[in-house]
């Protein structure tokens, strides 16, 4: 059992609120998309208005990539988000910070620095030792309860995620617990249940389907995207030059022997494209798998109309279907069709969730929308769908092993 913020006494109490607000930044190093900022603001402002001291951690991008910046543009984001003052502190754990966590007043809210410009907080530790490190030791003596509302990032065991949990009494925010009701449930959902894994995450889609088709779980896995691409690959199919060279870039050759034993494993439960889209004078040409392969310089970049009528009638037969990843290059509307359609025919299942961040977008610029759960998480999701434990969340369910450091 995870507590919630039904079970959490608010008023004067003192909250570090874990938020995933790690987002696309622009070329200036400000936020670029306030999507994720949004989905936190229930849990935030229920705590503001009960009466809570709220001090936000979050990390924003990997260190060395251009989108590991600073806090700021974000709590100047969620100020206007949350109609209220939120001042950012430049450091996380410092004295500085702790004496703005103190200092907060009831219905007070201020966004800590970047976790991740500590090197600890980007390295995986078991929940007590996560407990020891800086972060963790340094600020909690400042909070009297840890909320964690970062689904997107529970599948990592950082300190910011595991270690306050260890040490403080630990509550899931609204997010999280939304995302926990509908995803930690896959295996009661209505069968038959068909995963449909398109994208270009090709590893994690291949762990995806080898645990959803071992535990019983799917009854048809379908592929599009680069993942189907693999897929024909491994089949025998001779996809052309431009996406096996595209497939040999990205590293993920050895996936092909993988989804060649999945094949002799599972095939009957595996539907392969029937004809994928290339582009062909500037315009989008549909192939089926007996024309290919297409000319050296034409990529598979979308599923074709037949591919997309055989997967229309298996969902017409689904209780539930989960989806990650689009179907093709949708960012080019002559390659978006793939993805608006298969989705939009997923909109009819009695059951229908997706996960996945570009997914997430995708399906906002295409404006399909209707379905029962889109989660807020990639990998997050992707590891719940497999019915495999977060550590974050079973840091929440573990609760705290020792009292926390005292204040001084
Ligand atoms: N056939 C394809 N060839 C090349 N790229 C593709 C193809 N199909 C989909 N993609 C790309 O996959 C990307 C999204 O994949 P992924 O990151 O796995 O999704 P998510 O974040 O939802 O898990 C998109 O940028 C899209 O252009
Ligand atoms: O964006 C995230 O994950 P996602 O890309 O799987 O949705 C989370 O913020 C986790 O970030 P990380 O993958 O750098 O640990």
């Amino acid at each position: 059992m995870i507590d919630t913020l039904d079970d959490l006494d608010v008023e004067g109490t003192t909250v570090g609120v874990r938020v995933d607000i790690n987002s696309p930044i622009g070329d200036d190093g400000t936020l670029a998309d306030d999507a994720r900022l949004r989905a936190h603001v229930d849990t935030l402002s229920e705590l503001l208005e009960r009466g809570g001291r709220v001090a936000v951690l979050a990390h924003q991008g990997r260190p060395g990539g251009d989108d590991f910046v600073s806090l700021e543009s974000h709590a100047e984001r969620l100020s206007k988000l949350l109609e209220r003052p939120v001042d950012h502190v430049d450091t996380t754990f410092s004295d500085a910070a702790r004496e703005a966590v103190r200092t907060l007043e009831n219905g007070d809210c201020l966004v800590l620095e970047n976790t991740r410009f500590y090197s600890e907080e980007y390295m995986e530790f078991d929940a007590e030792r996560a407990a020891e490190t800086h972060l963790v030791e340094g600020l909690a003596p400042a909070l009297d309860v840890y909320v964690n509302d970062a689904f997107a990032a529970a599948h990592r065991s950082q300190p910011s995620l595991v270690g306050f949990p260890t040490v403080l009494p630990g509550y899931a925010g609204r997010v999280m617990e939304s995302e926990l009701d509908v995803l930690g449930t896959i295996e009661e959902t209505p069968e038959p249940r068909i995963y449909v894994l398109g994208g270009a995450k090709v590893p994690d889609s291949i762990d995806v389907a080898w645990s959803v088709l071992e535990k019983g779980l799917a009854d048809h896995v379908l592929t599009a995207g680069v993942v189907g691409n693999v897929f024909l690959i491994a089949d025998g199919v001779d996809v052309g030059d431009a996406s096996s060279d595209f497939i040999y870039d990205q590293g993920y050759w050895d996936e092909i022997d993988r989804a060649a034993d999945l094949l002799d494993a599972y095939g009957d439960s595996i539907a392969l494209p029937r004809d994928v889209a290339v582009e062909r004078d500037g315009e989008r040409h549909e192939l089926g798998v007996n024309a290919l392969p297409p000319g050296d310089e034409e990529a598979a970049m979308d599923i074709g109309s037949s591919t997309l009528a055989y997967y229309e009638r298996l969902l017409e037969d689904a209780g539930t279907v989960i989806l990650n990843g689009p179907a093709g290059v949708f960012e080019e509307e002559a390659f978006a069709t793939g993805t608006r359609q298969l989705y939009g025919a997923a909109t009819d299942v009695e059951m229908s969730i997706v996960g996945g961040g570009d997914t997430a977008s995708a399906l906002r610029s295409l404006g399909v929308d209707g379905f029962t759960h889109v989660s807020t998480g990639g990998g997050a999701a992707l590891r719940m769908l497999t019915a495999e434990p977060l550590p974050a969340v079973t840091a929440l369910q573990d609760g705290p092993k020792r009292q926390q450091p005292a204040d001084d």
